[in-house]
C-alpha cells in the first residue's frame, strides 16, 4: 500500500527511540508533504513527494492523503473493558454528590461490578467486550492493555483472563493481559484480609500463569483497598512467576503507591491524581512510567495529574483511557489527549507522544509500535483534512479520523 500526498506524517521517531522522557516528548517528528510505503504488516519506507522515486509513484495501490495527516495508532496501555454490565446507576449518584469511595462502601463500584461478572458467561464477556474494542479501535486505538479484576475468585478472575486471551486470538492488534485480582476485597473476606490475599498468592497465580493468561499484575494500592504492605507480598508473589507489575497508584490519595510500585520494578505506575514533590522525585529516578488517566478524573471530577512537574522533572509519562464501568464509561482516545492539553496543559506534541511511543513503552512494545519508523508494524490512521496537528486536541469531541489502518491493512470492524 502506498500513501502519497499526506500533509504531515507523525511521530517519526528513529525505531530504537523506546520511550521519551520529559523534554524529549516535546519532540513530535513531523514530516511535510510526505510519501508512505507498507509491504505486508509493516512500514517499508518513507519520504516527501519532491523526490518520490519512480518505481514507487508507480506502484498500484495508492491512498492519496492531501491535506490529511497519518498518526500512528493510539496506544491504550491502560484499561478494564472486560465487564458485565455498565453502571449508570451509579453515574445518578455521582451527580447528587456521592463521591467514589462513598459509592464504594455502599456496595457499588467494583464490587458491584464483581457480583455480576459471576454470572455472565465467557461468551457473553466475550462479546461485550469485542464491540467496546472494536469501537476503540474505530476511534484510532491500534493496542491495548486489559485487566481482569472484577472476578474477585478463582473462577471469575480465570474466566475474564481467558476472555482477554480469546480477544488476544480474534483482534488484529497486540493486546496484553493484566491479572488484578487484588482491586478490591470480597465482602467475604472483609475481615480476614489475609485470606483472600492468600488466595490470589496460593490458587489464582499459579493457576493464571500455567495457563499463560496473563503479563502483568496489577494491584489498586488505596486506603479502603489494598495497604502498601499488602501490595508489595502480592508484587513480589508475582514476580516470583515473572509477572512485572503494573498498578494503580495515588489515585485518591498519597499512598506510597508509586514508592512500592517502583520498588518492585513497575512497568508503570498508573492513575497519580495526587502527587507530592517525594514522588516526583521517586518517579525521576526510575525507569517506571507515569500513566495518567485524565477522562478518570474528569468522568469523577477529582484532581488532574500533574503532568507538567512529571515532565520538569525528566519523567516519561503515557496517557491511557481506563475505560471501565466505575470512573471511566470510555475508551476514546482521542479525547483522552484532548484532556492532556486541556487538562493537564500538555502540549499536543507531549500529549501525542505520550499517547503513541509511550503508551507503547508501557505495554513493553514500543520496539515495534507506536511511531513511524521503516520494520515497524503499519498500525496507524488518516485523519480528516486538518490545518494541524494541534487541530486534532483542539477540536475535542469530534473525531478527526477517516482511515484506520492495521497490520498494512484498512480497517473497517
Ligand atoms: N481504581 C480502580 N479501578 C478502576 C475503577 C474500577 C471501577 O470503579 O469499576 C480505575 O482505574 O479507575
Ligand atoms: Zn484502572
Amino acid at each position: 500500500m502506498l500513501i502519497t500526498n499526506i500533509k504531515g506524517l507523525v511521530g517519526l521517531h528513529p525505531k530504537d527511540k523506546l520511550v521519551l522522557r520529559g523534554e524529549e516528548m516535546n519532540n513530535l517528528p513531523v514530516l511535510e508533504n510526505a510519501w508512505l510505503l507498507i509491504e505486508d504488516d509493516f512500514i517499508k519506507d518513507f519520504g516527501t513527494m519532491n523526490d518520490i522515486p519512480s518505481q514507487i509513484s508507480s506502484l498500484p495501490t495508492q491512498i492519496s492523503a492531501e491535506g490529511k495527516f497519518v498518526f500512528p495508532s493510539w496506544c491504550d496501555s491502560h484499561t478494564h473493558i472486560v465487564f458485565a454490565a455498565s453502571r449508570e446507576e451509579e453515574f445518578a449518584m455521582k451527580i447528587q454528590g456521592k463521591t467514589y469511595e462513598e459509592i464504594a462502601a455502599a456496595g457499588g463500584g467494583i464490587l458491584n461490578s464483581a457480583s455480576k461478572m459471576q454470572i455472565a458467561t465467557e461468551d457473553q464477556l466475550y462479546r461485550s467486550a469485542s464491540i467496546r474494542l472494536k469501537q476503540m479501535i474505530l476511534q484510532g486505538t491500534g493496542a491495548v492493555e486489559i485487566k481482569s479484576g472484577y472476578g474477585l475468585t478463582v473462577e471469575s478472575e480465570i474466566k475474564m483472563l481467558r476472555v482477554i486471551k480469546k480477544l488476544k486470538a480474534n483482534f488484529p492488534i497486540p493486546i496484553k493481559a493484566t491479572f488484578l485480582a487484588a482491586h478490591a476485597f470480597p465482602s467475604e473476606y472483609k475481615n480476614n484480609q489475609q485470606a483472600y490475599i492468600d488466595l490470589i498468592i496460593k490458587e489464582m497465580l499459579p493457576q493464571i500463569t500455567a495457563e499463560k493468561l496473563a503479563d502483568y499484575i496489577d494491584v489498586f494500592c488505596e486506603k479502603g483497598f489494598f495497604s502498601v504492605e499488602q501490595t508489595d507480598q502480592i508484587l513480589k508473589a508475582g514476580a516470583k512467576y515473572n509477572l512485572k507489575p503494573k498498578i494503580h497508584a495515588n489515585q485518591l490519595s498519597i499512598s506510597g503507591a508509586v514508592e512500592i510500585g517502583i520498588k518492585n520494578n513497575a512497568i508503570s505506575v498508573d492513575h497519580l491524581e495526587e502527587t507530592n514533590e517525594e514522588t516526583v522525585f521517586a518517579l525521576k529516578n526510575s525507569s517506571t512510567i507515569a500513566t495518567l488517566l485524565p477522562s478518570c478524573s474528569f468522568y469523577l471530577g477529582i484532581s488532574f495529574a500533574d503532568a507538567k512537574s512529571l515532565i520538569a522533572a525528566n519523567v516519561a509519562v503515557a496517557l491511557a483511557t481506563d475505560y471501565n464501568p466505575g470512573s471511566t464509561p470510555s475508551g476514546n482516545m482521542n479525547f483522552v489527549v484532548s484532556l492532556g492539553c486541556i487538562k493537564l496543559k500538555m502540549l499536543p506534541e507531549q500529549a501525542i507522544n505520550s499517547a503513541t511511543l509511550n503508551g507503547a513503552a508501557a505495554m513493553e512494545i514500543s520496539g515495534t509500535y507506536g511511531s513511524i519508523a521503516n520494520g515497524k508494524k503499519a498500525n496507524l490512521f488518516i485523519t480528516k483534512p486538518m490545518p494541524s496537528i494541534a487541530y486534532l486536541p483542539y477540536s475535542f469531541g469530534e473525531t478527526q479520523i477517516e482511515t484506520i489502518i492495521l497490520n498494512g491493512k484498512i480497517y473497517n470492524g
